[in-house]
């Protein structure tokens, strides 16, 4: 599978897929062959660059309306050829539009035990609910936001004097677990998203 990667930061989750496509693409049926940005100079275009990945960056400064960014958004995905498209650590919310056109090839990682502490700074949701255990989960994207089907999860404790910060840091080992193999499961269309229920299949 063609697959793109859509950033807006750091890029960790984008290495932790480089490098897993790069030993194993063959076993995962998966080729990272774009990276997006909406931002420009992240670190993430650093590390596709670094991999000999093409990246775009697309400025939703620079249109005037969700719908216009997300048009040309899904205008580069086809113009390579994309099959699937990965999220990660992408902070633009899609329009349904978009989703409905790529809905069960469009996936996404957050950064705790969803149905739990959907949204933006998860981490600290998980930290004042006083939860001694959180994690992160790779689902399909659907229009509402953190709520389609589950692919993977990990696991990933908290420690009394947890900070946002090493909390961050201890739940993206886990997310470098967990998108490696949401990838390779729907890659290799051993997970499918069934588009009435909305609910995943096992093939
Ligand atoms: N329709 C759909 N699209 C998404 C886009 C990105 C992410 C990544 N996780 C995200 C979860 C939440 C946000 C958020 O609320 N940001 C503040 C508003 C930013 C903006 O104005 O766009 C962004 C990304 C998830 C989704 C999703 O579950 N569904
Ligand atoms: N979607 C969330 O945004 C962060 C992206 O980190 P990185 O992959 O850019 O390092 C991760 O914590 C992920 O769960």
């Amino acid at each position: 599978k063609r697959v793109a990667v859509l950033i807006s930061g750091t890029g960790t989750n984008l290495k932790s897929l480089l490098e897993a496509t790069h030993n194993r693409g063959d076993i995962m049926r998966a080729e990272i062959v774009l990276v997006v940005s909406n931002k420009h100079n992240v670190e993430g275009l650093n590390i596709a660059r670094k991999a000999g990945v093409p990246t775009k960056v697309i400025d939703h400064k620079n249109y005037e309306s969700r719908t216009s960014f997300d048009m040309a958004l899904d205008k580069v995905l086809s113009n390579y050829g994309i099959q699937l498209v990965c999220l990660a650590g992408f902070m633009r919310i899609l329009s349904g539009e978009f989703v409905s056109r790529w809905r069960g090839r469009l996936v996404n990682i957050h950064p705790a035990l969803l149905p739990l502490f959907k949204g933006t700074h998860a981490h600290k949701q998980a930290l004042d609910a006083g939860v001694r255990i959180t994690g992160c989960t790779v689902h399909f994207v659907e229009e509402g936001v953190d709520c389609g089907a589950i692919i993977t999860q990990e696991s990933v404790p908290i420690y009394p004097r947890d900070t946002e910060d090493s909390l961050c840091e201890r739940v993206k080992t886990g997310e470098h677990k967990a998108y490696p193999r949401a990838l390779e499961l729907v890659a290799t269309e051993r997970v499918k998203l069934d588009l009435d229920s909305g609910k995943l299949v096992w093939t």
